[in-house]
C-alpha cells in the first residue's frame, strides 16, 4: 500500500524537479517567449498547436491568431517566427546560426540521413567539403554544357504532352515535370547516359515514395525515438526498405565507375569538367567510401528534383489563369529563339520577362515554405537580442507575404521583378533560395533548367484552366509545398 504510493510521489517530485530545473536552465528562452506573442507552453510538449503533422498550415493558423513575431515551443524547443527582412537578414547570415532548426533533426535527418544536410556547427568541415563539391558541379561552364540536357528533356516533356495534355490531378503533373528533372540530374550530375535512364528507373520511383512516406510522419511519430520508427512501425520499415533499393541502384552506377577508372578509361577528363560523381571518385587526398558517395548523391537528388519539378507544376497552374501573362511570354520567346526549338545560354538573359514571372512564382509559391536556424549564441537582431539556442522559424511563404515588403502581396504581378521596380526589393524579403552561407547551391542550375523547359512549354502550347486561384484550391505542405491534388490543367498545342 505504502510502496505504490511511495512511487508515486518520488516520480511526482522527480517531474517536478525536472520541470523547475529546465525552468532555471532556460530563463533567458522563457524571458524571450514571454515577451512576445504565442501560444502556451506546456512542459514536454512545448504548444498543443500541431494538432495534424501539416507543419505549414500550423504557422498560417498561428500567424492568423497572433500575428508576426510569435514565439512557441515545440517540445522542449523555444521558436522564434519572424517575417521581418532584416532580422531574416541578420541571422541567415551569422556564423552563430550555421546550425538548422531542430525539428530538422528528425524530419531531415530521418529523409536525408545526415549527408548535405548536416546540422550542427561542429561538422563544418564535412559540409564545406560537401559543398565545394556541389557548388564545383554546377559552375557556369558545367551550365553551359547542361543546357544541352535541358533542351532535350524538354522536348521530351513537349512529346509527353501531346500523348496526355489534360491532368485533373497537380501530384500527376508534378510526376510527369519530376521524370524530366530527374532524368537531367542523372544525366548531368551522375554522367549517365540518356538510354540507359530507364535502367535506373527504380531510383525515382523509390525516392517518391520514400520522401510520401517519410512526410506522413505525425507529430506523435516525432516524439518516438529515431530507432522506433525504423525498426517498429510500419512506415518507418517501409521507408527504409526504400532507402536500400536507391542505395542499390546508386551504389551499381558508383561501382560500374570505379571499374572503368581502375581501366583507366574515362579518367582526368582535360578541361576538368567533372560531373558532380566523377569529382568525388577522382578527387585525390579525400577517398570517399561508395556509402558517403551514395549520401550525396541521394541528398543532391533529393534536393534538387522535387523542388524544380513543382515550381514548373506549379509555374504551369499559375499562368492558365493568366493568358495575358502567357501571351507576353510567348512574344518574348518567339522574339528571341524564332522557330528554332533550342535555347542557347545566350538567348536565358534575353528571356527577360520569362525570368520576372519565373521570379513571382517563386515569391507566391515557395517550394520550402518552412525553414529554420538555431543561435548557438547571443545575437543582436535589429531591436531585440535573440537568446542562445532559440530556434527561428523562417516561412518564405509569410515572408513573401508581408505587406510591407509586398504590396497586394497574393496579386500576381511578374512586374513586381522588372528592372525598375526590382531595385526596390527589400533585402532579406525574397527568400526562395534562402541567402547567405547556407543559401541553395543549386539556385542557378534551378533558374536555367526551369527557364529553358517553361519557355519550351509556352512556345508549343497554350496553357487553360477553370479556376480562377490557387489558394481556392487549397495549399498544404508535402515534403514541398503543394495544392490540393484537385486541378483542371488542359495544354493545347499551338501548332494548328
Ligand atoms: C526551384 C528549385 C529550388 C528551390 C526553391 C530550392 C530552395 C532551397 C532552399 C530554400 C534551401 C535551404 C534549405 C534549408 O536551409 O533548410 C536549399 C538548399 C539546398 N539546395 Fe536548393 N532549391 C531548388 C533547387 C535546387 C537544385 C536544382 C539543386 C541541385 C541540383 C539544389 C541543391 C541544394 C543544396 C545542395 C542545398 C543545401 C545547401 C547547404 O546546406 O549548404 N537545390 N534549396
Amino acid at each position: 500500500m505504502f510502496l505504490p504510493l511511495y512511487l508515486l510521489l518520488s516520480l511526482l517530485f522527480l517531474l517536478i524537479y525536472d520541470i523547475i530545473l529546465n525552468f532555471y536552465k532556460k530563463r533567458a528562452l522563457f524571458k524571450f517567449f514571454l515577451e512576445h506573442n504565442g501560444p502556451r507552453y506546456y512542459p514536454y510538449i512545448g504548444t498543443n498547436a500541431f494538432k495534424d503533422s501539416n507543419a505549414f498550415q500550423t504557422f498560417i493558423i498561428l500567424k492568423k491568431r497572433y500575428g508576426l513575431p510569435y514565439s512557441m515551443w515545440i517540445k522542449n524547443q523555444c521558436y522564434y517566427v519572424t517575417d521581418n527582412p532584416k532580422e531574416i537578414k541578420i541571422i541567415l547570415s551569422h556564423p552563430q546560426c550555421f546550425n538548422k532548426a531542430d525539428f530538422y533533426n528528425d524530419s531531415v535527418k530521418t529523409l536525408l540521413f545526415n549527408g548535405f544536410a548536416i546540422t550542427e556547427l561542429s561538422e563544418i568541415d564535412k559540409w564545406k567539403l560537401y559543398r565545394r563539391f556541389a557548388a564545383k558541379s554546377m559552375r557556369p561552364v558545367m551550365l553551359k554544357l547542361f543546357t544541352t540536357t535541358f533542351n532535350e528533356f524538354a522536348c521530351y516533356l513537349s512529346i509527353n504532352f501531346k500523348e496526355k495534355n489534360h491532368y485533373t490531378n497537380f501530384d500527376d503533373l508534378v510526376g510527369t515535370v519530376n521524370q524530366i528533372s530527374f532524368g537531367s540530374f542523372m544525366v548531368n550530375f551522375l554522367g549517365i547516359e540518356q538510354s540507359r535512364l530507364k535502367e535506373y528507373e527504380d531510383f525515382p520511383t523509390c525516392m517518391q515514395e520514400g520522401l510520401s512516406l517519410s512526410s506522413k510522419r505525425t507529430i506523435v511519430d516525432m516524439l518516438m525515438p529515431q530507432c522506433y520508427f525504423k525498426y517498429f512501425t510500419p512506415r518507418g520499415r517501409e521507408f527504409y526498405k526504400m532507402i536500400d533499393r536507391m542505395r542499390k541502384e546508386i551504389y551499381r552506377v558508383i561501382q560500374g565507375k570505379r571499374k572503368l577508372l581502375k581501366e583507366n578509361i574515362g579518367v582526368g577528363d582535360s578541361s576538368n569538367n567533372l560531373n558532380f560523381l566523377d569529382s568525388y571518385l577522382q578527387e585525390e587526398g579525400n577517398k570517399f567510401t561508395d556509402e558517403e558517395i551514395f549520401q550525396q548523391v541521394y541528398f543532391l537528388a533529393a534536393a534538387g528534383t522535387e523542388t524544380s519539378a513543382t515550381s514548373i507544376s506549379f509555374f504551369i497552374l499559375k499562368v492558365g489563369m493568366h493568358p495575358d501573362i502567357q501571351e507576353k511570354m510567348y512574344k518574348e520567346i518567339i522574339d528571341t529563339i524564332g522557330d528554332t526549338e533550342t535555347i542557347s545560354i545566350d538567348d536565358l538573359p534575353k528571356l527577360k520577362y520569362t525570368e520576372q514571372v519565373l521570379l513571382e512564382i517563386l515569391r507566391l509559391y515557395p517550394i520550402l515554405p518552412v525553414l529554420g536556424r538555431q543561435a548557438t549564441d547571443n545575437i543582436e537582431l535589429d531591436e531585440k537580442t535573440l537568446p542562445k539556442d532559440c530556434n527561428v522559424v523562417i516561412t518564405p511563404y509569410l515572408v513573401h507575404r508581408n505587406e510591407k515588403y509586398w504590396p497586394d502581396p497574393e496579386k500576381f504581378d511578374p512586374d513586381r521583378f522588372s528592372p525598375e521596380r526590382s531595385k526596390n526589393i527589400e533585402p532579406g524579403s525574397y527568400i526562395p533560395f534562402l541567402l547567405g552561407p547556407r543559401d541553395c547551391t543549386g539556385r542557378y542550375y534551378a533558374m536555367t533548367m526551369m527557364k529553358i523547359i517553361v519557355s519550351n512549354i509556352i512556345k508549343n502550347y497554350r496553357i487553360v484552366t477553370k479556376y480562377q486561384s490557387i489558394e481556392d484550391l487549397g495549399l498544404y505542405f508535402f515534403i514541398s509545398l503543394r495544392t490540393s491534388s484537385k486541378v483542371d490543367i488542359e495544354l493545347i498545342s499551338r501548332q494548328k
